[in-house]
This record gives C-alpha cells, structure tokens and sequence, in this order.
C-alpha cells in the first residue's frame, strides 16, 4: 500500500528508552537527518540533558525536540504519553520502542525482583506502549513505522539468558502479530536483532554476565550505540523488516528462518538449510563447554 521505505526528514518520531544507548543514539541519528523526536524514559534528569544535546545538533528552523518522562511498564503512565500527545496535537508517525534490560546470570542466583523487572521493561512497555498508542495509530491510513527492539537472543537462547531471552522471544512474536494487524493501516512494522553494543546497560549488564555466556556471546563483539544507530536507520531506509547489526545475528536469524521476513533470498535460504546441517553441532560445542566448567568448578572443590 505504501512504500515500506523510510524517509526521515519531517517525520516525527517517539523513541522509547530514548534516555542512553542505542535509543538515545537513534534519537540524534533521526535528528541529524531532519526527524522531529520525543524521547521517553522514567528519569527527567537524564531525559534533560538529552533534549539538550540533541538541540545542539538541530537541522532547520522549527526542528523539534522533546522528552516525556514515564514508566512504560505501567499501562497508566502510558495513557498520559498518550494524552500529552492528544492535547499538544502531535501526531506521531513512528514509534521505535528501545527500553529493555538483561541481567544475565545463572538462573538460580536470579532474585525474582530481577525476573519481573525483566518482564516489565522487555515485554509490558512494548506491549502497554503500543497498545495505549493505537487510537493515533490507527486514526487514518498512513505510512508509519513501528520499530521493536528484540535481540540476535531470540534466534538463540543460551546460557545465563534466562531472565531475558523468552522476553526478546516474545517481542519478536508481538511484532509478528502487530505486522499483520496494522497491516491496513500503512504501518510496516520493523524488528530489530542487535547484537551486542556498547551502551551503559551493556556495562551494567556484564557485572552480572557470566564467564560461559561472555565466551558464547563473543562471537558478537560490542559495536558502538552510534554505529548500531546508524545501521538500524540504514536498514529502515532499505524497507527491511527484520533488522540484523552484526554478521553473526544475521547468520543465526538465517538459521531459523521459518515464516519470517527474508531478504536476500538465496544467501538467507543457502544459510538456513547449512544452518539445520550443522546448527546442532554449535550447540553441542555450547553443551562441552558447560561440561568442561562444571568438572572444572567439581574439581576445585
Ligand atoms: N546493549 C546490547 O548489547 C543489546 C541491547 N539490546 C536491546 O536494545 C535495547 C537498547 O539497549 P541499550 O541501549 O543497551 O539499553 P540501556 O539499558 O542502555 O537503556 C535502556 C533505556 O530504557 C529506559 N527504560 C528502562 N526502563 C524503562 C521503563 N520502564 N519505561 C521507560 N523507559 C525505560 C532507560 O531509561 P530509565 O532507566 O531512565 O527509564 C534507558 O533510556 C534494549 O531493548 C536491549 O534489550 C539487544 C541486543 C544487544
Ligand atoms: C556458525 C554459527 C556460530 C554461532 C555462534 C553462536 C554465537 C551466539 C552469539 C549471540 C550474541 C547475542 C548478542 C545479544 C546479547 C544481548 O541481547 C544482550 N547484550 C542484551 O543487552
């Protein structure tokens, strides 16, 4: 219906999680381009100086920046982005919803707390967000963009992911369904796999990390937010639905391609059959590894 492709300049843009990392690098990315954009995060303070240095990087006369503080997993302090919106008469044209946290450890040693802060801030403030936005998305036929932030974890879950891959699985099916239902109304809906990048959840993220899941994972050494930023708008600009950062998300995404959106066919259907040939002996290595750690933890005992 409408071309899938995205054009930033003009566009107004609501960046949640748009406080730090990969949002708050998304939001000066848009910027830069000629995008109006309203972050969102919980702490005002942080919120502030953002608003403030995307300012110094305005493009145009009347270029707009500005910010909402509110907890996104509580469905109320979503109503009143909502409401901010409505009454200041903004209409937003795409929503991108980057909050989200891990705290990867053994599952054992997680507190629950840690369990329901995961599924508070992966899964509730994407679906309470885009659940309280629908009136204005839904309002006329448009072209729109709905971006999801999941994680190359959904393609494959692994050790000490406990607390966070399910949730990045289900934002993958959330996003799934959404592609489907906002389909009439113009929205093409984007979901985004990083792989690892620097931002300051990922520091805080690797106090926790443990050893085996750091060994796994290396196989996604950390980009920056500023280049994994820059990727992500250049795949929206090239209408792709399922959106990589990295070689090796993209490898594991081709692996288990199932239903999904593809692109560049023959290579993405090329890896998924390599991927069902030897996909099973990465996770057997995965599987060795573990069992060398635990005759090792055995045998300091
Ligand atoms: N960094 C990585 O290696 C990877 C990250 N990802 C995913 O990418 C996304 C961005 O990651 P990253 O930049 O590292 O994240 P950060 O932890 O650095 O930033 C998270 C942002 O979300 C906000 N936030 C947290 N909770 C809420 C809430 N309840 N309501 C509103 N805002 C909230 C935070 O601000 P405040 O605390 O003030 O609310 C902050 O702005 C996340 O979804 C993450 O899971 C995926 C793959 C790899
Ligand atoms: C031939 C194929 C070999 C495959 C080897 C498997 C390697 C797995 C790499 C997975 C990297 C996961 C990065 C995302 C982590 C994340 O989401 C957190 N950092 C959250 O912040």
């Amino acid at each position: 219906m409408f071309s899938n492709k995205y054009n930033v300049d003009g566009r107004l843009v609501v960046i949640t999680g748009g406080s730090q990392g990969l949002g708050f690098a998304l939001a000066k990315n848009l910027y830069l381009k000629g995008a109006n954009v309203i972050i969102i995060s919980r702490t005002k303070t942080k919120l502030l100086n953002c608003v403030e240095e995307i300012k110094k990087l305005s493009q145009k006369e009347g270029q707009f920046v500005d910010y909402v503080a509110a907890d996104l997993s509580k469905y109320e302090e979503c109503e009143r982005v909502y409401e901010y919106l409505v009454s200041k008469k903004l209409l937003p044209d795409d929503l991108i919803c980057c909050a989200g946290i891990a705290y990867p450890q053994k599952f054992a040693k997680i507190p629950i707390s840690k369990i329901d802060e995961g599924i508070d801030i992966n899964y509730k403030t994407v679906v309470y967000f885009v659940h309280a936005m629908l009136p204005l998305i839904t309002e006329r036929v448009r072209e729109q963009h709905l971006v999801l932030c999941s994680s190359v974890i959904a393609s494959y879950a692994f050790y000490g992911y406990s607390q966070y891959a399910p949730m990045k699985a289900a934002v993958k099916a959330f996003g799934d369904c959404m592609r489907h239902e906002l389909l009439p109304y113009g929205v093409n809906v984007h979901t985004v796999f990083p792989g690892n990048f620097e931002s300051e959840g990922y520091a805080q993220e690797n106090l926790t990390k443990p050893a085996l899941t750091k060994e796994i994972e290396g196989a996604s050494p950390a980009i920056s937010a500023e280049k994994c930023a820059e990727i992500v708008v250049n795949s929206l600009q090239n209408g792709s639905l399922y959106i990589y950062t990295d070689f090796i998300g993209w490898v594991l995404g081709s692996f288990s391609l199932g239903l999904n959106p593809r692109e560049w066919w023959f290579a993405q259907i090329f890896l998924s059959f390599i991927g069902s040939l030897v996909g099973r002996l990465v996770d057997l290595y995965h599987e060795h590894l573990i069992r060398r750690q635990s005759r090792e933890e055995a045998k300091q005992k």
